[in-house]
């Protein structure tokens, strides 16, 4: 499904002011597609995919899933609409200590009403496509960092949704791991039709990306991020940049 955000502010309380996160942001992210969201800190990238996964109403604007709206919905069909096309995978989704990685898995299908059965199928399914077939028993502690990453990412895709937000998915993780996700991220968004939007601050990983979104003070700024030899140029921010150089396979 393709994703526009249309002119979206934000504001946040700020003593008796109001702190502009988001100032008229447009852009649209398409189905099977990776868009990096770059900026330096405190530019608005993780406001940004608040608004996009429906956690945060923006002020202004809209938030249209293939041409719905989800800003304009009241929040049980917002949780809804969250919990059926939306995956998340943030920097704070922690996994359950307690918790085999299979179950990790099970909670989400249970929550949405998915018979066991099939929950399953789709759980080991997934866990096999993130390279975790022989780690489904193990709890947290017992799987590395870039293991846990690749756990919240399936966990993501439990309900099969067609957006994908991810924010800093490499973070904790050292260079070869953080790129072994990240392949995994372009892999899934590829092949499962994903229109992937994910958050970044390592240039390095704007070759994994269709389109590359720099945002600096809450603004898309000039459309692209010049300097990098993966985007095609600037332009309307409205229109996002093909990448270029990028291995698709
Ligand atoms: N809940 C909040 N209340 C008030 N201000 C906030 C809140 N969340 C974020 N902000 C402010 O909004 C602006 C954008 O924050 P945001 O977290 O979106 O930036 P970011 O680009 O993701 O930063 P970082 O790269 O450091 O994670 C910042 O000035 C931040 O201080």
């Amino acid at each position: 499904m393709t994703l526009h955000l249309d002119s979206v502010t934000l504001t946040y309380p700020d003593g008796d002011r109001r702190l502009t996160a988001l100032d008229r942001v447009t852009l649209v992210a398409q189905p099977g597609s990776l868009t990096a969201v770059v900026g330096p800190s405190g530019s608005g990238k993780s406001s940004l995919l608040a608004v996009a996964a429906t956690l945060i109403r923006p002020d202004s604007g809209r938030v249209l899933l293939e041409g719905r709206d989800l800003a304009a919905l009241d929040d049980r069909d917002r949780t809804t609409a969250r919990r059926d096309e939306i995956g998340i995978v943030f920097q704070s989704s922690n996994l359950l200590a307690s918790l085999t990685a299979l179950d990790q898995l099970l909670v989400i299908a249970h929550l949405a009403g998915t018979p066991l059965d099939a929950a399953r199928q789709r759980a080991r399914d997934l866990l096999d496509a993130v390279g975790l077939a022989g780690q489904a028993d193990r709890r947290p502690h017992q799987l590395s960092g870039g293991q846990r990453q690749r756990v919240t990412i399936a966990r993501g895709l439990m309900n099969e949704p067609s957006l994908l937000l991810v924010d800093e998915p490499t973070s904790s993780l050292d260079t070869e791991r953080g790129l072994a996700v990240l392949d995994l991220i372009r892999r899934l968004t590829t092949e499962r039709g994903l229109t992937t939007v994910m958050v970044t601050h390592q240039r390095d990983h704007l070759v994994a990306a269709d389109h590359v979104v720099e945002i600096v003070d809450g603004r898309l700024a000039g459309g692209m991020t010049s300097p990098s030899p993966y985007a095609a140029g600037a332009g309307d921010p409205a229109t996002l940049t093909p990448a270029r150089g990028r291995d698709a396979s």
